[in-house]
């Protein structure tokens, strides 16, 4: 894409780039995104782009006008990013009790283990205990199932398109292993659900729920008249867009570390600064500043995806000056806007840690992990901008500076080198089958 911006004629504003399934249509500078997350639902639909891109009708089935109410939104935007204070303990306490399951290594031997998958593992842990709580995220069934299901839609939906629709409800309804995995994923929430409700109908006003999403968003359906099957459908649908999210980011994130071992002791002294003084509470987190320009710096650089903040068009309609037909997929260049020159400068091509630490003392520009802006596109842009973004950049915080700080670890790899990407149609995965060495640090 980058070789290909150079043939562009001047004064074009949108170009047609083709993927495994359809063509999308970019702008051809990170500035014209701001057009698209502007245009109303009517005319560029994010539900509609998620509905075709995820086969929403057969795998998510979140693709009905009742479900379009995304009744999942509210309590993350609301409590889950409020009480992002009191939800550090609970995730440390959770980070800990992971680590001492998967990892219980003497001090002096070194343990390895593969990095994506373990990975993708204590995030689904210890996102869920904020999700559903202390049981269920220690149940290594319901884990697996929460992994697999994601899994599942991706694959489902990759599957199902390659048909044509009139025959894609019998594909679906011979293949899939998703009407399956709802019904046993249904037998983990629904006691969860029934026990809310007791309680509730004993305690009346008295009633304190457990600070959990699952509570949060059982509240928003009672509100809304929406049913059990509705809340069970929704927080699957949010561990499938934060599990593999946050664990994929976070991953890109380790290589990145381990593979500049030169920023380990600066990243080590800050952690160990901030907790010493503040324990591992929201303020030291906030106060890791290289931590969090190294993590931004990663999403930087090891893009998840090329292209994001995909919109339908729903009807025709004209987008900075030009005419966007009914049935085109937009989205934005996530290549142009993390190394465009305008806004990176000469150093756009090099990995800088302390980037985002010196774009503030410069500029005054504050871009902190979870903010979003046009050249820093990896949690969308706009309104529709992940909300989840708060608590998955403290997660990510916190898991980072769990790991440097009781850990010594490694690269397994010849040389400590970064191990190769595998990209995957726009996804950038990081190597799957790379391992890491660890150690558990002497004086801590
Ligand atoms: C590093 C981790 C994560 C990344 C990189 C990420 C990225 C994204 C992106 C790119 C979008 C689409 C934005 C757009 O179309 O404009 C999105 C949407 C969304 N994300 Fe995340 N996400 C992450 C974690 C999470 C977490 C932890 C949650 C929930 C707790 C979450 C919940 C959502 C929801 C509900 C939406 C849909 C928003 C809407 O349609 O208005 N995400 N995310």
């Amino acid at each position: 894409m980058q070789k290909a911006s150079t043939t562009i004629p001047a004064g074009a504003k949108f170009i047609k780039v083709p993927t495994l399934s359809r063509w999308i249509v970019v702008p051809t500078h990170p500035e014209g995104y701001q057009d698209i997350a502007r245009a109303p639902e009517q005319w560029l639909s994010v539900h509609k782009a998620i509905e075709e891109n995820l086969q929403a009708k057969y795998t998510t089935m979140t693709a009905t006008a009742e479900a379009r109410d995304n009744i999942q939104i509210p309590p993350i935007k609301g409590q889950l990013t409020r009480l992002l204070d009191e939800l550090v303990p609970e995730v440390h306490d959770e980070i800990k009790a992971t680590f001492d399951d998967e990892f219980p290594s003497g001090e002096e031997e070194w343990c390895s283990f593969v990095a994506l998958p373990s990975i993708i593992k204590m995030v689904a842990r210890i996102s869920n205990r904020v999700l559903v709580g202390q049981s269920l995220c220690r149940n290594p069934e319901y884990i697996t199932g929460c992994i697999n299901y994601a899994l599942e839609v991706f694959s489902m939906a990759y599957i199902i398109s390659a048909f044509p629709e009139p025959i894609r409800p019998f594909v679906n309804r011979i293949i899939s292993p998703i009407p399956r995995r709802i019904r046993s994923m249904t037998t983990f929430l629904q006691p969860l659900l029934d026990e809310r409700r007791t309680k509730k109908g004993d305690k009346g006003d008295d009633y304190q729920p457990q600070a959990i999403f699952l509570n949060w968003l059982a509240d928003t359906a009672e509100q809304r008249e929406k049913d059990d099957r509705e809340v069970v459908l929704r927080t699957m649908l949010v561990n499938f867009g934060s599990i593999h999210t946050t664990s994929m980011t976070f991953t890109h994130a380790l290589f990145s570390v381990l593979s500049h071992p030169q920023y380990i002791a600066p990243l080590r002294e800050e952690i160990e600064l901030c907790i010493q003084e503040d324990g591992w509470t929201k303020p030291a987190i906030d106060r890791m500043r290289l931590l969090d320009s190294f993590l931004k710096e990663s999403q930087r650089f090891d893009l998840m995806t090329i292209l994001i903040g995909n919109r339908l068009a729903v009807e025709d309609c004209t987008i900075s000056g030009t005419v966007i037909p009914k049935g085109t997929m937009v989205a934005a260049n996530m290549v142009d806007a993390h190394f465009h020159p305008s806004m990176w400068g000469e150093t756009a091509d090099e990995f800088d840690p302390y980037r985002f630490i010196k774009l503030e003392e410069e500029t005054g520009k504050v871009i902190k992990l979870p903010t979003s802006t046009l050249y820093t596109m990896t949690f969308g842009y706009g309104r529709h901008a992940c909300p989840g973004r708060f608590f998955a950049g403290q997660e990510m915080k916190l898991l980072m500076a769990y790991f440097l700080h009781h850990y010594d670890l490694k690269l397994e790899t010849k040389h400590g080198e970064r191990p190769n990407n595998f990209w995957f149609g726009m996804g950038n995965v990081p190597n799957r089958s790379a391992k890491v060495l660890m150690r558990k640090r002497k004086e801590v």
